[in-house]
């Protein structure tokens, strides 16, 4: 389900409603690019743990993009590219295809949607691939992570195998694949939950009562955004009125200014005393400052909204930058506040590593033989240098 030409949500979305179809993203798209605002959240669990039926779901009733990691794999492999026949024999060995490729196919697929909320299945599978993708996409907003016994999920996968046609749905390939997800996909899970992103549900009964689980944790969160909106609307609200108030004040002084006139800083009062002067002046100044201090909380609050970081949780602050909002209008400390801002490609480390994602993220596409998919064409250095040798 795709967004482009889907109705706008508004600016004010949250993240998950009971909404059809995806979201478009709200604010303007530079080519190539991400939107503003862009959110996700990832969905993980073992390999036949159901995550794939539970996204089914979730698209079904909440508006978010589906993005499935497996899939564009496999979308790649169909279109028996180059790069589509390394990323067989990686995945038929049930080990994980480098990061670089995954990561640019997810951007490719993000931006090539229009939408603005991603449901991210089977990513990240590794410590790297989370990292990586923080630095360069961004922050998830949850991370649902579907548990389930191993011998569950086997029977699962061979049961699957019957009719998937996956070349990975075969019993020696499942032993790896859970080898894989043990060594380098648990520790993902162990990474967001010590940052409190975690919502764990079991996979084990039938998938209409996963779903109620699953149901319970987005409305949890729907909840927990519009009191984030409530929050953020009343601490604009409240600036509001202490500018207005502090305006007023300015207007109604008597032309000798008491030292107790306001609460605002020491060099305010010493405007004001400036002004006393010359009462004509501070008319224009004040009514100035009140267009001043109109047009900052409009940014505040868009800035609030569009960052969408707002609402992170205080753990995030160690991959978000702190800007510091001062009040053009008022100086003292009741001007200023925090604002989190998501960093994109904000101070990263391996900037080679980015450019080769967003480059290959980027690369044109071609229909394939049959006419019916784009396929990606990574950059030689982002595929070959990216794969190790087939196995
Ligand atoms: N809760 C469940 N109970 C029983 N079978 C399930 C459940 N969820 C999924 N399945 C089945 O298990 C198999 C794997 O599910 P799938 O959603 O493809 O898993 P994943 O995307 O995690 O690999 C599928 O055949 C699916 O129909
Ligand atoms: N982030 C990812 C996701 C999938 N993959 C590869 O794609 C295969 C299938 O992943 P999948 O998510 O479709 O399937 P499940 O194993 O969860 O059923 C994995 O076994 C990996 O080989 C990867 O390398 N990196």
């Amino acid at each position: 389900m795709g967004c482009k030409g889907s109705k706008s949500a508004g600016v004010n979305a949250p993240f998950v409603a009971e909404a059809q179809p995806a979201q478009p993203a709200t604010a303007p798209q530079k080519k190539g690019e991400l939107p503003p605002g862009t959110e996700v959240l990832f969905v993980l669990g073992g390999p036949g743990s159901g995550k794939g039926t539970q996204c089914d779901r979730i698209v079904a009733k909440y508006g978010l993009k589906h993005l499935s990691a497996g899939d564009l794999l496999r979308d790649e492999v169909k279109s028996k590219s180059a790069l589509g026949l390394e990323l067989e024999s990686i995945m038929k060995e049930g080990k994980l295809v480098p990061q670089e490729t995954t990561i640019a196919l997810l951007r490719k697929a993000m931006i090539g949607s229009g939408c603005q909320r991603f449901l991210v299945d089977g990513f990240p599978r590794a410590l790297d691939q989370a990292k990586t993708f923080e630095r360069t996409v961004c922050l998830p907003r949850l991370v649902l992570f579907f548990d389930c016994p191993l011998e569950t999920m086997e029977e699962r996968l061979l049961s699957r195998g019957k009719t998937s046609g996956r070349s990975d749905d075969n019993a020696e390939t499942i032993k790896k694949r859970f080898k894989t997800f043990q060594e380098q996909s648990i520790p993902v899970v162990d990474y967001y939950e010590e940052r409190g992103k975690v919502k764990k549900i079991s996979a084990v009964p039938p998938p209409e009562e996963v779903f109620l689980e699953v149901q319970q944790v987005l409305e949890g969160l729907q909840a927990q955004q519009a009191g984030e909106a409530a929050g953020a609307a009343q601490a604009i609200a409240a600036e509001n009125q202490t500018q207005a108030v502090g305006a007023m004040q300015v207007d109604a002084a008597p032309d000798t200014v008491p030292s107790t006139r306001t609460t605002d800083s020491g060099k305010r009062t010493t405007d004001s005393g400036k002004r006393t002067t010359d009462s004509g002046k501070q008319t224009t100044d004040t009514g100035k400052r009140t267009t001043d201090s109109d047009k900052r909380t409009t940014e505040s609050g868009k800035r609030i909204t569009e960052s969408g970081a707002a609402a992170l949780p205080a753990d995030d602050a160690t991959a978000t930058t702190t800007a510091t909002a001062a009040s053009p209008a008022a100086e003292g400390t009741e001007g200023i506040r925090e604002v989190k801002q998501r960093p994109s490609f904000v101070g990263i480390e391996d900037e080679v590593l980015a450019a080769k994602i967003e480059e290959a993220s980027q690369a044109p596409t071609k229909m394939s033989a049959d006419g019916s998919r784009s396929v990606v064409e990574m950059p030689a250095d982002a595929s070959s240098a990216a794969l190790p040798a087939a196995a």
